[in-house]
C-alpha cells in the first residue's frame, strides 16, 4: 500500500510513503539529463538503487560524510564542484538519499546551484521521513550555530520507504520519534494516545503503528508548510522544543542524536509553558512520561546553562535581543512566550538539569 500525503503551496508536491517505493523516483525526475545523488558512506547500496530508478539519466554519486559532519559549507563546496565537473544545468536534479543531515545538505545544494535546481529526498530514517525532507526547509551549520545557512527549497517530491527503516539503529528510530511525539503535542493528540498504548510497537520498524506515527506526523508537517512555507508565522510551531535543543547540539559539538537533543528541549518548553501559566501540569508532565517510555534523553549538565543561553540567542525566532520560544497553551496549542525573564529560563532548567 502507498500513501501520498499532497504538500500544498506555490510548488506543490507528494510526500510518497510506503515500501518498495523505487519506482516513484522517474516522474519526479523527469526530463533530468543528470541526477547527482548524495548519500554517506554507510548508505551507498541504497544510494545504488536508488541510482538504478533514474533510467536513462547519467547518474552522478556524490559521497559525503555521515551525520551532521556532512552538514558543512565545505562539504557543500565540494558538491557544487563535482556538479560543476558534470555540467549540471537547470534541468537536471540533486537526489539526497539518507537521514536529515544527509537531505539537509542535498536540499541546500540545489538550492544555490545555479540559484536552484529541482531536488527529491529519499528520506531514509525516521526523522528524516516525518520531518528533515517535508518542507524545503534546507541547510548547513556554521560554528556560529545549527543550521544558519540555508534556503527554503521545497523538493519535487518525497520517498518515505519504509524499508529502510530494517538498518536504521534502534537508537536512531527512537530520536525520530522524538519529533513525532513533538507532533503529537502541537497538533495530533492521536500520536501521543498511540505511542503511550504501546510503546514498543512504536519502535518497531516493521510494524503497523510506526507507519501511522510517520503519517501522522508528516501529516502535521504538511499542513503547516503547505500554508507558511517561509516560516512567517505558523511554521514556528514546528520548532516546538528546538531552541534549547539546537543549543545542546551545539554545546555538544553535534555528538547527540539531534532528537534525543529535541526530547530535551521538549520538557524544558513544556516546563516554560507551565512556569508562564499557560500549560497545565498534567500536559507538562506528560511530555516527560510519552518521551521516557521511548527511552529517550529527559536531562541535560546543571552546569551547561550559561553556555547554553547564548546558544539560544542564535536561535532563528529570536528578534534582536528578544529570545522568543514555543510553547504551549494547552494540549495541541501552541503559541509564543516572547522574552522570557532569564530567572524564569533558569527555573524550566532546572527541570531538565541532571
Ligand atoms: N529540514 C528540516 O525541516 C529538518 C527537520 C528535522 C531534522 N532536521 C535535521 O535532520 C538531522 C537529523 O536527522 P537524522 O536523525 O536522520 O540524522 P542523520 O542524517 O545524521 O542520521 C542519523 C544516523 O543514521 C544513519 N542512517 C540513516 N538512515 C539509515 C538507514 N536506513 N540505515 C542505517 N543507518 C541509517 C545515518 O547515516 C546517521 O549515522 C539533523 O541535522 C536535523 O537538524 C531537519
Ligand atoms: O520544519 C521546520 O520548520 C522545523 O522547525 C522542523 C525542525 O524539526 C527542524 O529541526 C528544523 O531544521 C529546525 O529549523 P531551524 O530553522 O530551527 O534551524
Ligand atoms: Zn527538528
Amino acid at each position: 500500500m502507498v500513501t501520498r500525503i499532497p504538500v500544498t503551496g506555490d510548488r506543490p508536491y507528494d510526500v510518497v510513503v510506503g515500501r518498495g517505493l523505487a519506482g516513484e523516483l522517474p516522474s519526479m525526475i523527469e526530463g533530468a539529463a543528470r541526477v547527482a545523488v548524495l548519500h554517506p558512506p554507510a548508505l551507498r547500496a541504497r544510494a545504488e538503487a536508488v541510482a538504478a530508478a533514474a533510467g536513462a539519466a547519467t547518474v552522478v554519486p556524490i559521497e559525503v560524510p555521515d551525520a551532521e559532519r556532512g552538514k558543512s559549507i565545505e562539504v557543500a563546496a565540494r558538491c557544487w564542484d563535482t556538479l560543476g565537473e558534470a555540467g549540471f544545468t537547470r534541468t537536471d536534479v540533486v537526489v539526497g538519499v539518507g537521514g536529515g543531515a544527509t537531505t539537509d545538505l542535498a536540499g541546500y545544494v540545489a538550492a544555490a546551484w545555479l540559484r536552484g535546481v529541482r531536488w527529491v529526498p529519499v528520506a531514509t530514517s525516521v526523522a528524516g521521513m516525518v520531518d528533515a525532507a517535508v518542507g524545503g526547509k534546507t541547510a548547513v551549520n556554521i560554528a556560529a550555530g545549527k543550521n544558519l545557512v540555508g534556503a527554503f527549497h521545497p523538493p519535487a517530491g518525497v520517498i518515505c520507504d519504509l524499508d529502510a527503516l530494517d538498518t536504521l539503529p534502534a537508537a536512531d528510530i527512537a530520536a525520530g520519534l522524538a519529533e513525532v511525539v513533538k507532533g503529537g503535542f502541537i497538533a495530533d493528540p492521536r500520536i501521543l494516545e498511540l505511542i503511550e498504548a504501546d510503546p514498543a510497537a512504536a519502535l518497531d520498524p516493521r510494524g503497523d503503528v510506526l507507519r501511522e506515527l510517520v503519517e501522522r506526523k508528516i501529516r502535521v508537517k504538511a499542513d503547516v508548510v503547505g500554508v507558511d512555507l517561509l516560516e512567517s508565522g505558523l511554521r514556528e510551531i514546528l520548532n516546538y522544543g528546538h531552541t534549547l535543543g539546537h543549543a545542546i547540539e551545539r554545546h555538544e559539538k553535534y555528538t547527540w542524536r539531534h532528537g534525543d537533543a529535541i526530547a530535551v528541549g521538549l520538557i524544558f518548553a513544556a516546563e516554560l509553558g507551565r512556569l508562564t501559566g499557560r500549560l497545565d501540569e498534567a500536559t507538562a508532565a506528560r511530555h516527560r512520561t510519552v518521551l521516557e517510555s521511548l527511552g529517550l534523553p529527559t536531562a541535560y549538565r546543571a552546569d551547561a546553562f550559561d553556555d547554553l543561553l547564548p546558544a539560544m540567542r542564535v536561535d532563528k525566532k529570536a528578534r534582536a535581543a528578544t529570545l522568543r520560544f514555543v510553547v504551549l497553551d494547552g494540549l495541541a496549542k501552541p503559541g509564543i512566550l516572547a522574552g522570557p525573564d532569564e530567572d524564569v529560563l533558569r527555573a524550566a532548567y532546572a527541570a531538565v538539569a541532571r
